[in-house]
């Protein structure tokens, strides 16, 4: 059997990663704290003035080492050292805003990156332009600061915004492909097609309800996507 040498040095390398990596994630876990922040703000903002609250649900991921390696893979990033994972992972701090409505999905996003200390990097309009599959969310790579002890950092996070029907939708066509582990039958991925359809169908609905109900003029529905939103 053969035996593992292990150098002091060899540890005290292991133990600097190791160090610099949570170092890594910990910016990212303030990114994602002050978007939770900004939208906890917006959300108590609109239910004590508007007396209506637009947000059904928050949640919040730091991505985990496990998934972040996995997609450093399949990205092929050869080299990876911390400033390459940096500008190519961009999701590592996430924040998804589900809304009663689609007007609220847009009334959201236009007031979280009007704000001054909020770059816009991307975005995906997926309710404008749904994907093949029926996918259906708005997507934005936004920069925050974060002040740290050392100065101000930018910090990406992934707001992703979304009504109940469509988290819904996602949330289960997520657990089937990972049940098939990404080889679902054809006819389950039809009908995921069909239910998309079904969600959207019961989103423009339940907007229609509510706005007659509070006598709100009705909306075209599908409104195009605001100026600043990048088409996919
Ligand atoms: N359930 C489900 N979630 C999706 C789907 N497409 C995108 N998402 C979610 O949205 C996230 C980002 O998707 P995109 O904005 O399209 O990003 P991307 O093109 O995959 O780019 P990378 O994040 O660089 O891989 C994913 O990590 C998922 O959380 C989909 O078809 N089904
Ligand atoms: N922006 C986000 N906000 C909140 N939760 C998210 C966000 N993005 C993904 N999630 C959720 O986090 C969980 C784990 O995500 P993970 O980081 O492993 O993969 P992913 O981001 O969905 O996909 P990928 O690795 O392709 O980017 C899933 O339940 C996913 O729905």
């Amino acid at each position: 059997m053969t035996s593992l040498q292990v150098t002091d040095d060899a540890i005290q390398q292991t133990r600097e990663l190791r160090d610099e990596f949570q170092r890594f994630l910990r910016e990212y876990e303030f990114g994602m704290r002050e978007v939770e922040t900004k939208i906890g703000i917006l959300r108590d903002e609109f239910t004590h003035h508007h007396a209506y609250n637009p947000i059904e649900h928050v949640k919040s991921r730091l991505k985990t080492p496990d998934s972040i390696v996995e997609k450093i893979a399949r990205k092929g990033i050869a080299e990876p050292d911390f400033e390459r994972i940096r500008s190519e992972i961009t999701d590592i701090a996430g924040v998804r805003v589900t809304c009663s409505f689609v007007a609220d999905v847009y009334r959201l996003f236009d007031l979280l990156t009007a704000q001054d200390d909020v770059t816009v990097v991307t975005v995906k309009d997926y309710i404008a332009n749904p994907k093949d599959n029926g996918y259906k969310s708005l997507h934005a790579i936004i920069e925050v600061p974060v002040f740290l002890s050392t100065g101000a950092l930018s910090v990406p996070v992934e707001v992703q915004f979304r009504t109940i029907a469509m988290d819904f939708w996602a949330s289960l066509e997520h657990k089937i492909y990972y049940k098939f582990s990404n080889q679902v039958p054809s006819h389950l991925v039809e009908s995921l097609t069909d239910a998309a359809e079904a969600a959207a169908e019961l989103d423009s609905r339940m907007e229609r309800l509510h706005r007659e109900a509070h006598g709100v003029p009705q909306r075209q529905l599908a409104p195009p996507p605001p100026p600043h939103v990048v088409q996919v």
